[in-house]
């Protein structure tokens, strides 16, 4: 894979325009970064090619947008904060308001050698995430007309087969960006040597992307823990009732299947015995005060919706995190934007630091939490800025935003 220091050493990028696919997709609070480390992220490459005489024009998605525009889903507040890392270095960035339209097309022209733009978030545009082929290339032909290279650094967006990721860069003259080549270099070490014993802890949100994974993890984990709005699904198959808690119904068959094959092939998961919940989802944006309830798993009220791991599970937790060897963990243990539910997650980042393994997070929530909670970025072996990204590499899947860099 081409990487941005074979281009800028071969005086590639001077005086050209470079499109940097970044994964700027930061969690928000209304207008409000509540953590920016996937814009700081995003900076060394950014500047790099910047400093090296490139007329850089960054792109990035934001959420999950209808494909159109969205003022909630805007990257203004990503453009100011991006602008304020990088004048730091005395780059300035423009931000144009759209993605392919006149706006990005008069700011890209209006580039000056070593100057940033920042276009509006690219799933604005239903061609971004199209699962048609044509309607995809069609937008990455619009993509490819504001610039001359590409360069693809969003390593939190390389699993998702879509315009910017996989189509442009078959467009133009490619190359990786440095946040990718690092990421990258980590995580092979997990799929290629792992110490033993060997934990994974699931949690977060996005149950039906990342419940496959599991998979593939009962071939490679010692233990496997479970954790988040995941969870529900494992209790609701091992016969609990879950009340209003996130359900993945139609997969209650396949997590069956897993429970089976881990207890056959002596891989041990671990489910919390208790979990913190409410009868309404918290107020994250006032962070008003709520009701919340502890309940064992086999007494979850019918009218409560399940947010965090309960007391007794966080020193369950820890106890199988502390003599594991390797950790990887993806997807925060509750709903830690709210103070009332966070305390499963902060324990399981106490208990990342307080082990002795070497330990790897991944995910823009968790990564988040991690730092929104207070901790020691450098108190982890590897923060990474993808969680499904980094799921489906360890699942030694071929990613469509490494494989398009790669040809
Ligand atoms: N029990 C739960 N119910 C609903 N949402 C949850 C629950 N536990 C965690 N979450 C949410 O999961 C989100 C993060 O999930 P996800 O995007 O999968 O993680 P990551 O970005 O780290 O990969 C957080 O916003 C958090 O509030
Ligand atoms: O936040 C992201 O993934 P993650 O939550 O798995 O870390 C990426 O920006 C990808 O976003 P998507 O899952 O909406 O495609």
């Amino acid at each position: 894979m081409k990487t941005i220091d074979d281009l800028i050493g071969q005086g590639q990028v001077a005086g050209k325009r470079v499109f940097v696919r970044a994964d700027l997709n930061v969690p928000l609070a209304g207008q409000t970064i509540t953590d920016d480390g996937r814009i700081r992220a995003a900076v060394p490459t950014i500047t790099r090619l910047a400093e090296a005489g490139a007329r850089v024009i960054v792109a990035s998605h934001l959420g999950r947008p209808k494909g159109e525009p969205d003022p909630q889903f805007s990257l203004a507040p990503v453009a100011a904060r991006l602008g304020e890392l990088l004048s730091r270095d005395g780059i300035s960035t423009a931000f144009a308001a759209d993605t392919v339209g006149d706006s990005a097309r008069s700011t890209v022209a209006g580039l000056a050698d070593g100057q940033v733009a920042l276009l509006e978030n690219l799933r604005f545009n239903a061609g971004e995430t199209a699962k048609d082929d044509a309607e995809r290339g069609a937008f990455a032909d619009e993509l490819a007309a504001l610039a001359d290279i590409y360069v693809g650094d969003g390593f939190g967006a390389v699993h998702r087969k879509h315009a910017s990721v996989y189509d442009l860069p078959a467009r133009l003259p490619h190359a990786a960006g440095g946040l990718i080549a690092t990421e990258v270099g980590v995580l092979k070490k997990l799929t290629e040597d792992v110490t033993r014993p060997y934990a994974v802890v699931l949690g977060g949100s996005k149950v039906s992307d990342k419940l496959g994974v599991i998979d593939h993890l009962l071939e490679k984990a010692d233990r496997i823990l479970v954790g988040g709005g995941m969870v529900f699904t494992f209790l609701k198959a091992q016969g609990h009732e879950v009340g209003k808690s996130l359900l993945q119904e139609d997969q209650l068959p396949v997590v069956r299947e897993y429970l089976e094959r881990a207890e056959a092939k002596g891989v041990e998961f671990v489910l919390p015995v208790d979990v913190v919940g409410a009868t309404e989802f918290p107020d994250l944006k006032t962070q008003a005060p709520s009701s919340p309830v502890t309940a064992a798993v086999d007494a979850i009220p019918a009218d409560v919706i399940g947010l965090d791991i309960g007391p007794e599970s966080r020193k369950l937790f820890a106890a199988k995190l502390a003599d594991a060897a390797t950790v990887f963990w993806n997807g925060p243990m509750g709903v830690f934007e709210h103070p009332d539910y966070a305390d499963g997650t902060r324990a399981v980042a106490q208990a990342l630091i307080d082990s002795p393994a070497f330990t790897v997070v991944g995910g823009g929530d968790s990564a988040a939490a991690v730092r929104i909670l207070g901790f020691d970025e450098n108190a982890f072996g590897h923060i990474s800025t993808g969680g499904g990204a980094s799921l489906e590499y360890l699942e030694g899947k071929t990613l469509p935003g490494l494989a398009a860099l790669e040809g």
